[in-house]
């Protein structure tokens, strides 16, 4: 399968947030993202699932068009920061509210997805009283928990442990066996050099290939 940006610009009051960008990514595969804090990497993720219109070009999944075919992908897991995510909720809620809205999935799916990121399905905790270690790990599992055909990854081992970086780079790499297809944008060189297929630098919203691996 595919995903592919053909041209697409973006500008949020007269700035230039995304210039020109093009891209053909293919199932199977992971795309590393690098580039300073503000070069445009959450925003090209926000362009390319849907969840942020585009002034120009397209972004076309499997010959569809966004915001002509559907207003987001069909399929997508993804983690951004204010992940929709509520502190008064258990994790295990939080997963079952989500999968509420597209019941894609049931109960069987939401603790093995809370399994799979070392958390305990049955704590009682409430998300705004976890770790960040453990709020990264539920971010993970709600964007892999309906095993969407793109996942769109942005720092998903930030402030976790060793233990936790070990953990969700493997989770990462059996989605990628999976099939799916994967974004990932980290400023953690080491997840970059050990997961990504294809690396791109995005520099103040220009993305540009880069032919080695960091
Ligand atoms: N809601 C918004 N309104 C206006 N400008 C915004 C908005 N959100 C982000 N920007 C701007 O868009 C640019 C790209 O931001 P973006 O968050 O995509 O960077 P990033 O590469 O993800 O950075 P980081 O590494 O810090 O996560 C920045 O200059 C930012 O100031």
């Amino acid at each position: 399968m595919e995903l592919a940006a053909n041209s697409i610009s973006k500008s949020i009051r007269g700035r230039a947030i995304l210039s020109d960008v093009s891209l053909c990514l293919k199932s199977g595969n992971i795309y590393g993202f690098v580039g300073k804090n503000g070069s445009g990497k959450t925003m090209l993720f926000r362009a390319l699932s849907g969840l942020m219109r585009i002034d120009s070009g397209s972004v076309v999944w499997e010959g569809k068009t966004l915001h002509k075919d559907f207003s987001v992908l069909p399929s997508l897991g993804i983690i951004i920061e204010n992940a929709g995510l509520y502190p008064n909720f258990t994790g295990a809620q939080n997963l079952t509210y989500l999968a509420g809205l597209t019941k894609r999935i049931g109960k069987e799916k939401i603790i093995d997805a809370l399994s799979r990121v070392g958390l305990d399905p049955y704590d009682k905790r409430l998300y705004g009283k976890y770790s960040l270690g453990m709020k990264r790990r539920l971010a993970v599992a709600q964007a892999i928990m309906e095993s969407p055909n793109v996942i769109m990854l942005d720092e998903p081992t930030n402030a976790l442990d060793e233990t936790g970086v070990e953990e969700i780079r493997q989770i990462i790499l059996e989605e990628k066996e999976r099939g799916a297809l994967i974004l990932l944008a980290s400023h953690n060189k080491e997840d970059i050099h050990l997961l990504a297929d294809e690396l791109y630098r995005v520099e103040k919203g220009h993305v540009v290939r880069m032919e080695e691996t960091l």
